[in-house]
């Protein structure tokens, strides 16, 4: 049997310190703040934004909400980003995810001050990221959320062969990045990839981001590996699940997260840490 990462249990502790941290910051006059960009009706985008916005304001965040049509003109996006990057109460910025088809979602990004970029994803914090450089700047809060989990279960990183099956930007990418500069030997596959049951069968640690429900089941993990579910799938059912079939695949792992209750609530409070992180390094002039 699998130990099971508990995802909930970790963010709690990871959010009490934020809320901590932001009451220090609080105290010296400096509330936090952060904006989230939602564009469409997506159901799922509008019950993650309204949980940041619970939890922002629990934890006595300044937690602005920008919401607009799914037919919105990208012109008045990258207007309201520039108002933002200009507002000295808002410390952080995310366009949620995913964006619809007509909005040119790098030129969104792009326009992100990359000292507000809570997301990670502005060029210049990836490159960064990916030119293993000292300093203090921001990661995409799932990858972000992921090495804090191998840090509180003691996942031995360097030198351990990781795979990672899903190559977006918001998390394959970074992950990456991260690992690479952990030591560990990463091969990044997608759900094309050729014999890619050869590859993840070698992995002491899987990650899978694929969108695709339970798209790893048994035959794809080695027995004892790590394995890291970052999907979030509805069956016909409507129950939620993840990218790797969980009855099938823990009996044979040495570690797992649970959908829902893994990777999720670390994405969140993660997000929230580096909320408060931006604060904190833009009022000491670091960025
Ligand atoms: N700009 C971004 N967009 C999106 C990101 C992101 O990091 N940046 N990630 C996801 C959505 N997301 C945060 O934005 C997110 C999704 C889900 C959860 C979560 O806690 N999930 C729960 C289950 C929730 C449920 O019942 O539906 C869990 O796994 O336990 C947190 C954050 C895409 N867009």
């Amino acid at each position: 049997m699998a130990i099971l990462i508990d995802g909930k249990k970790l963010a709690k502790q990871v959010n009490q310190h934020t809320t901590t941290r932001a009451a220090g910051l609080i105290e010296r006059g400096i509330k936090p703040g952060i904006a989230v960009v939602l564009v469409g009706d997506d159901p799922a985008s509008q019950i993650y934004t309204r949980n940041k916005h619970r939890l922002a304001e629990k934890m006595g965040l300044k937690s602005d909400l920008y919401r607009f049509p799914t037919d919105v003109k990208q012109s008045t996006v990258l207007g309201t980003i520039k108002e933002l990057n200009n507002d000295d109460s808002i410390d952080a910025i995310i366009v949620q995810e995913p964006l619809p088809d007509h909005l040119d979602a790098v030129a969104i990004t792009n326009a992100i001050s990359p000292a507000k970029d809570v997301d990670g994803l502005h060029p210049d914090n990836l490159g960064k990221l990916f030119g293993n450089q000292p300093g203090n700047y921001p990661v995409a809060c799932t990858p972000r959320g992921i090495m804090r989990i191998f840090s509180y279960y003691q996942v031995p990183l360097a030198g351990a062969n990781v795979v990672i099956v899903g190559r977006s930007i918001l998390v394959g990418k970074p992950l990456l990045a991260l690992l690479a500069n952990a030591n560990a030997t990463v091969t990044i596959a997608g759900r094309h990839t050729k014999n890619l049951r050869e590859l993840t069968t070698q992995a002491d640690i899987l990650i899978v981001a694929t969108g695709i429900a339970h798209f790893i089941g048994k035959d794809d993990v080695k027995p004892g590996a790590v394995v890291i579910d970052v999907g979030m799938d509805r069956l016909p059912s409507g129950e939620l699940t993840g990218d790797v079939d969980f009855a099938a695949v823990e009996p044979i792992a040495k570690m797992i997260t649970p959908v829902p209750g893994g990777v999720g609530p670390m994405t969140i409070a993660s997000l929230m840490e580096q909320t408060v992180d931006l604060a904190e390094w833009r009022r000491n002039g670091q960025k």
